[in-house]
């Protein structure tokens, strides 16, 4: 049977899903959060004309005959404007961020000017408007300047600050449950007995969602026990997602599929054609997802990293979802490719201005030590033909 192509499992998956719905959320708790709508300025900044330096604010016209004395008549901070107004071969003390007072078009830097008592002169002459900032050089009140999907991270907030806003609407975490079934799992830091292992899939799954921006909800360990993996997909009732780990294959254990579809999921799909991956499984119920992930701890973070991440982007209305990729220069041969889009873990070295990709030799979804030490993965597409080194290939960076 052919297996589904990675990028048609993906868009199924992907298909119909709705973004969360909007909350509202204090700028200092935003963080991470998308942007549920357009957000725009509630004022203009700088909201008046203003200083860029230290100096003196003063007629530029002034400035055209250095020989001339100008007497300063008053001072202006940041917070604190003159507020008189400045007529000929007058100045003003000022201060970087302070308003620019009336009648004054030019700021005189203090470097460039000699202070004796309440008397300045110029040391050299300046262009109209030199050093001053004009209302509304960075925003005006009313443009858009964020847009809804948009990843609130500290340019992002820092902006929606200055535009005013003390919270802003954000998507709401979407709830990703996570199931870790099987028997021979014990949770990390528990002794294992002679035929167990420590279960290391649900905190890597946990960690993507979070750096998504997701919530993750832990369902625990189930037993390779049908009854019991139903049990707790159904405390996960109110989740986005419903991840299961493991129990995804074919084997006599597997329950993962049994169980979704008793508590109520639809297969959508079961088998990809994706190295390291093919068992993964995805369902509809209502709206909600349920994907199983394989159990091998390479495959299920290169799945969770294809799919799952694409689907919290989707729910949270960001608008590039698909995983980045980018051109790198082969590091090694690599034989012809079969049936399965391969996801190769491998390391990234600068040579020059090229990137250079070299995969592992040894390419094992059990291997959690290699796929912690590689960069990058290196995407071999299905039946891709023999390659050399120095070829061109695609890459996806962690
Ligand atoms: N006859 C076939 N056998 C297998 C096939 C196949 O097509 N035909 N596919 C293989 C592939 S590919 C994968 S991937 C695995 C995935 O199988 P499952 O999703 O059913 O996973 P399990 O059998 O439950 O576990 C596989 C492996 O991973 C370990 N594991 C499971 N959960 C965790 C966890 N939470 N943390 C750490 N390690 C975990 C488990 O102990 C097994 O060693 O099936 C192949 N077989
Ligand atoms: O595809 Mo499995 O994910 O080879 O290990």
């Amino acid at each position: 049977m052919a297996l589904m192509p990675v990028k048609d499992a993906r868009q199924r998956l992907l298909a119909g899903v709705a973004p969360a719905e909007v909350e509202t959320v204090l700028l200092d708790q935003a963080t991470g959060r998308t942007l549920a709508t357009d957000l725009a300025a509630k004022r203009s900044q700088p909201p008046f004309p203003a200083s860029a330096m230290d100096g003196y604010a003063v007629r530029a016209a002034d400035l055209t005959d250095l020989s001339a004395t100008l007497t300063v008549i008053g001072e202006a901070s940041a917070g604190h404007g003159f507020t008189g107004s400045l007529g000929p071969l007058q100045a003003v003390r000022i201060f970087t961020g302070a308003p620019m007072p009336d009648g004054a078009d030019t700021v005189l830097i203090q470097e460039n000017a000699e202070r004796q008592g309440d008397k300045v002169v110029a040391l050299q002459g300046e262009p109209k408007g030199r050093f001053v900032r004009p209302l509304g050089l960075d925003f005006l009140e009313g443009e858009v300047l964020l847009k809804a999907g948009r990843l609130l991270d500290e340019r992002a907030l820092s902006l929606a600050a200055a535009m005013n806003h003390a919270s802003v609407p954000a998507r709401r975490k979407p709830k990703i449950a996570i199931l870790a079934t099987g028997d021979e799992l014990v949770a990390p830091g528990k002794e294992p007995g002679s035929d167990q292992i420590v279960a290391s899939n649900a905190i890597g799954l946990a960690a993507i969602v979070r750096m998504a921006g997701g919530e993750p909800v832990d369902l625990g360990i189930a037993p390779d026990d049908l009854p019991e993996i139903r049990r707790r997909i159904g405390w996960a009732s109110d989740a986005d997602v419903v991840t299961l780990l493991g129990g995804a294959s074919v084997g006599e254990h597997d329950f993962t599929q049994q169980a979704l579809v008793a508590e109520g999921f639809e297969l959508d799909f079961w088998k990809i054609a994706m190295r390291p991956g093919k068992p993964l499984m995805s369902g509809r119920m209502d709206g909600r997802v349920a994907l199983g992930l394989p159990g091998n701890p390479v495959a299920s973070l290169v799945c969770a990293r294809l799919f799952l991440l694409p689907l919290i982007k989707t729910l949270l209305g960001q608008a590039d979802v698909e995983p980045e990729s980018e051109a790198a220069i082969l590091g090694a041969d690599l034989a012809a490719n079969d049936q399965r889009e391969d996801y190769l873990r491998a390391r990234l070295e600068r040579r020059g201005d090229a990137w250079i990709a070299k995969p592992f030799e040894t390419q094992d979804s059990s291997m959690l030590a290699l796929m912690s030490a590689a960069d990058c993965l290196v995407i071999r597409e299905a039946h891709a033909p023999a390659a050399k080194a120095g070829d061109v290939c695609r890459i996806i960076r962690f």
